[in-house]
């Protein structure tokens, strides 16, 4: 049973177990008919092939109150994203595969590059980033729900708790972030929230500071989480990273650009788990490691846009800093795995930590070898002022893609 603790920053919304899903989606419906909502889901083609979206597509088919699915397809050839277009048709709701490696997407993204306004690689944040221009384009939605498409213990309730606090008219909220634990296989997951962004948050406030940002943050119980919604009117202004620093760029620019007051974090589930990506200790452009490196990218862009000035000392007492904080949180999850009947292996978590801590200083180097990198996609907004006909030119070769590759 959940408690009902809030910690003053950002309002959270518990699940008290007092309401029933269906009476929600039932609402959401009713809802749905003036304050259209609308679900993005980034997907890799590798996805298709694995255990978890077949599930998530039986769940979806079950929602009653989506308006439209946009499924922002990468790493698909021409005879995959006629595969996924077959994958996706028993979605019962209106949806769209957006094929991110089309012909038509690549003149796009050319002509993106050519105004000096390129979304960079490719990546989650990327794919995200096209599918919110999509969304845009279509100017009909008010809500903007999304999630990952790896959730092995997805269930549509997920969505709908999510959803209702930006969907109801009585809530004041514009951005909803999901919480809930990570568990699977009897072990505690959740390893780069737990291990790398909780301790480096603690680490931050006692190398550089107290600052808002990092309190904001702080008040996240799953800041990591892929799942989260949002009104349609800040998304023009969205700024995000291209890459995996994707769910804290969201919390900053909602940092940024909110009240605290629209801000809230609802529990989702009683348990997530997902597909779990390698290490990859000897790699850092690979698996968690290469994660770890963007989020503390993020995180130091944004506190420098903040006013923080970074240094190669402060670097260093941060991963000193870090290092410490991060092995006494570890003591408490280990106790709490203990409690819990879940196992954990103290030894790899060490090791986990240990690599975080070089990563820390990676992304350090890199931050300050490359002062004028432009470490944000340029937002909608800006799109829309450089060439105003580029939103409905993607409308049109989405369109277009659909048709010649049927
Ligand atoms: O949220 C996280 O910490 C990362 O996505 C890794 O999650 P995992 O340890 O559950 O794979």
């Amino acid at each position: 049973m959940a408690d009902f603790h809030q910690n003053g920053n950002v309002a959270t919304l518990h699940n008290l177990r007092t309401q029933s899903a269906e009476d929600m989606a039932r609402e959401l419906t009713a809802i749905g008919q003036s304050r259209k909502i609308s679900l993005i889901l980034p997907s890799l083609y590798s996805e298709l092939e694995g255990e978890a979206l077949p599930k998530i597509l039986d769940e979806l088919a079950t929602v009653p109150y989506l308006h439209r699915i946009i499924i922002g397809l990468d790493r698909a050839d021409e005879d995959q994203y006629r595969a996924a277009r077959k994958f996706f048709a028993r979605l019962p709701q209106d949806h769209v595969v957006i094929w991110n490696d089309s012909p038509r997407m690549k003149a796009i993204h050319e002509r993106l590059e050519a105004l000096g306004i390129d979304p960079g690689e490719p990546g989650k944040g990327r794919n995200v980033w096209f599918c919110i221009g999509y969304l845009l384009g279509q100017a009909d939605s008010a809500v903007m729900a999304l999630h990952d498409c790896d959730i092995v213990t997805y269930k549509a309730e997920m969505l709908t708790r999510m959803v209702y606090p930006l969907a109801h008219p009585s809530f004041p909220y514009q951005l909803a972030k999901g919480f809930y634990p990570r568990i699977g296989d009897g072990k505690l997951n959740g390893r780069v929230s737990r291990l790398l962004v909780s301790p480096i948050l603690i680490a931050l406030q006692k190398v550089i500071g107290t600052r808002d940002y990092i309190d904001f943050l702080r008040a996240f119980r799953y800041p990591l989480s892929g799942e989260f919604a949002l009104r349609i009117a800040p998304l023009p202004d969205l700024r995000i990273p291209s890459d995996w620093g994707l769910e804290i760029g969201v919390l900053s620019e909602a940092w940024r650009n909110m009240a605290p007051k629209s801000v809230c974090q609802v529990e989702i589930a009683e348990n997530y788990d997902h597909k779990h990506q390698p290490v990859s200790e000897d790699d850092a452009a690979k698996g968690l490691s290469r994660m770890s490196v963007d989020i503390c990218k993020a995180l130091f862009r944004k506190l420098a846009a903040d006013g923080t000035v970074f240094s190669e000392e402060i670097f260093r007492s941060l991963k000193a800093t870090y290092y410490r904080c991060a092995l006494d949180l570890l003591e408490a999850y280990s106790a709490d795995a203990r409690l819990n009947g879940l196992s954990l292996d103290r030894h790899r978590e060490e090791k986990m930590i240990e690599l975080f801590a070089q990563n820390i200083m990676t992304a350090g180097q890199v931050f300050l070898e490359n002062p004028a990198e432009q470490p944000f996609i340029p937002n909608w907004s800006r799109v829309h002022a450089a060439d105003p006909g580029l939103t409905s030119d993607m409308l049109k070769a989405v369109a277009e893609d659909q048709e010649e590759y049927a």
